[in-house]
């Protein structure tokens, strides 16, 4: 269970009469429960990264609070830490080693003993349909191959929540398909709970149990997309989105 609130996050830049303050977040309010993929849909600038990396311990907010399972950012950043699984990008694989050895040694990070990481990387590779990658050196991977690996390594703790900005960047259709089925396993065997951020329609559409709406840094709107569309006063789902986000003059709010 994640539960953002009220979160305000600004940021300067330049200094003196250069200087410039830009505001990310704006107030956002997420919740997330367990079992369910709760989607972060946005345009592009709208916060949907900088909320993620409050959320995971990247970026201290201005203000607000951050609970994952009841325990808060501020109080115990190790135990948050401990319970979330994140992907925010597929680099910062190291290349000389394989597979297999990149997702152990996150597990020992994680202070997971060596026999449990082993068989945890075993089973990753056959819920991930990467058994063939496990024991090659990550140098040259493909976007996808990489993508695996990192969500292999994201989960090598077996963290009960999970946290994925953009996993779909730069992945084919073969590869966002193999993504979308390990996050339904992943939601409906395990009971995990997963938020995602995007700003691809079909994606959330395919796979989001519940949406939360984020434009300009503030929270517009949440529900499911049957609700949203509902709210919006339309039936397909990218027009319900246009005028959620940027009303009915097409500006962002
Ligand atoms: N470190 C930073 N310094 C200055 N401005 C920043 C910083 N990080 C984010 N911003 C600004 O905050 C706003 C929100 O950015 P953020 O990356 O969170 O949006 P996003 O919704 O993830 O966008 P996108 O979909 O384009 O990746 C943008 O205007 C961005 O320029």
């Amino acid at each position: 269970m994640i539960a953002m609130d009220d979160l305000r996050k600004q940021f300067t830049t330049g200094r003196g009469r250069q200087a410039r303050t830009v505001v990310a977040v704006d107030g956002l309010t997420l919740h997330a429960r367990d079992g369910a993929i709760t989607g972060l849909l946005g345009p592009n600038g709208a916060g949907k990264t900088t909320s993620l990396r409050m959320l995971v311990g990247l970026v201290t907010p201005d203000s607000g609070t951050i609970r994952v399972d009841g325990v808060d950012l501020g109080d115990d950043p190790q135990g948050v830490r401990a319970r979330l699984g994140v992907l925010s990008d597929a680099r910062g694989l190291y290349p000389r080693l394989t597979a297999r050895e990149n997702i152990v040694y996150h597990g020992h990070l994680h202070g997971v003993a060596d026999e449990v990481a082993q068989a945890r990387c075993e089973h990753l590779g056959r819920l991930l349909e990467m058994e063939s990658l496990l024991d090659r050196r990550t140098d040259g991977f493909s976007q996808g191959e990489r993508m695996k690996t990192a969500l292999a390594r994201a989960l090598v703790h077996d963290p009960d929540n999970i946290v994925l900005d953009e996993p779909t960047n730069g992945l084919d259709v073969v590869a966002t398909r193999a993504l979308r089925e390990a996050l339904r396993v992943l939601r409906d065997e395990t009971g995990k709970c997963i938020v995602f951020s995007t700003h691809i329609m079909q994606e959330v559409e395919r796979l989001c149990d519940r949406v939360v709406v984020v434009a300009r840094g503030k929270h517009v709107a949440d529900g499911t997309v049957a609700s949203l569309c509902e709210q919006a006063g339309s039936d397909d789902f990218e027009d319900a989105f246009v005028r959620l986000a940027f009303g009915a003059e097409g500006h962002a709010r």
